[in-house]
């Protein structure tokens, strides 16, 4: 599969998110990743879906929403109506992520499950059959701009080994062009990255946002030599 950066508008101006995509975009982004938090699950707030629903006719690729918040299930439809194309659940959001999992994709989302740094990768291996995408967490969720958590790696290749081929494994927090090969050495094939893509521009000056992704972009993809 080939290598997809997902920028985290987490990073980027909140008073010109619908600029900022487009910027992002233009600039070469992939998929755009939107941190919902609830101030519940994870200790900081954000967004909710009718602010999924303003960005949607922004983004031209993928709306790649991450949910941070428990309890999932009674918002699930919210978001689907919203139009996020992939919604991802955590793990340890509640007892039941297997009904999570299948109400998300009932509700015409490709579903996705994110693990924490402090979760090991069997926690979602019964799951693994009922979703498009799995989200190994290399920070401690709740902030942009976090250090890189080394400890999650060797979770990446266990997942791959599982999930075969197919499966979108992402990797979310402290992403940048010095670990990204790294993790696709590992068996990755998206990368969100906040800080790293949107630091340097504006919506302004996008062309940063183009040098961080292609970065990024070339340091995944590089020959090990
Ligand atoms: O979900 C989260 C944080 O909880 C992430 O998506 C971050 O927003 C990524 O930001 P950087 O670590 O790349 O700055
Ligand atoms: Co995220």
């Amino acid at each position: 599969m080939s290598v997809k950066i997902a920028p985290s508008i987490l990073a980027a101006d909140f008073a010109a998110f619908g600029a900022e995509i487009e910027a992002v975009e233009a600039q070469g982004a992939d998929w755009v990743h939107v941190d919902v938090m609830d101030g519940h699950f994870v200790p900081n707030l954000t967004f909710g879906p009718d602010m999924c629903r303003a960005l949607r006719p922004h983004i031209k690729t993928v709306m790649d929403v991450h949910l941070m918040i428990a309890p999932v299930d009674p918002y699930i439809a919210a978001f689907a109506e919203a139009g996020a194309d992939i919604l991802t659940a955590h793990v340890e959001a509640g007892p039941h992520i297997h009904r999570t999992l299948q109400a998300i994709r009932a509700a015409g989302c490709r579903p996705g499950v994110a693990l924490n740094p402090g979760t090991p990768a069997e926690a979602v291996r019964p799951v693994l059959d009922l979703v498009d995408l799995v989200c190994v967490m290399t920070v401690n969720p709740g902030f942009g701009g976090q250090s890189f958590i080394e400890s999650a790696i060797p979770k990446v290749a266990q997942l791959r080994d599982w999930g075969g081929p197919d499966l979108h494994i992402e990797i979310d927090g402290g992403v940048s062009a010095s670990n990204a090969r790294r993790l696709v050495d590992a068996g990755a094939d998206v990368l969100v990255a906040g800080s790293s893509v949107f630091r340097g521009g504006s919506v302004a000056d996008p062309a940063p946002y183009g040098e961080n992704i292609r970065a990024i972009r070339t340091a995944a993809t590089s020959v090990s030599v």
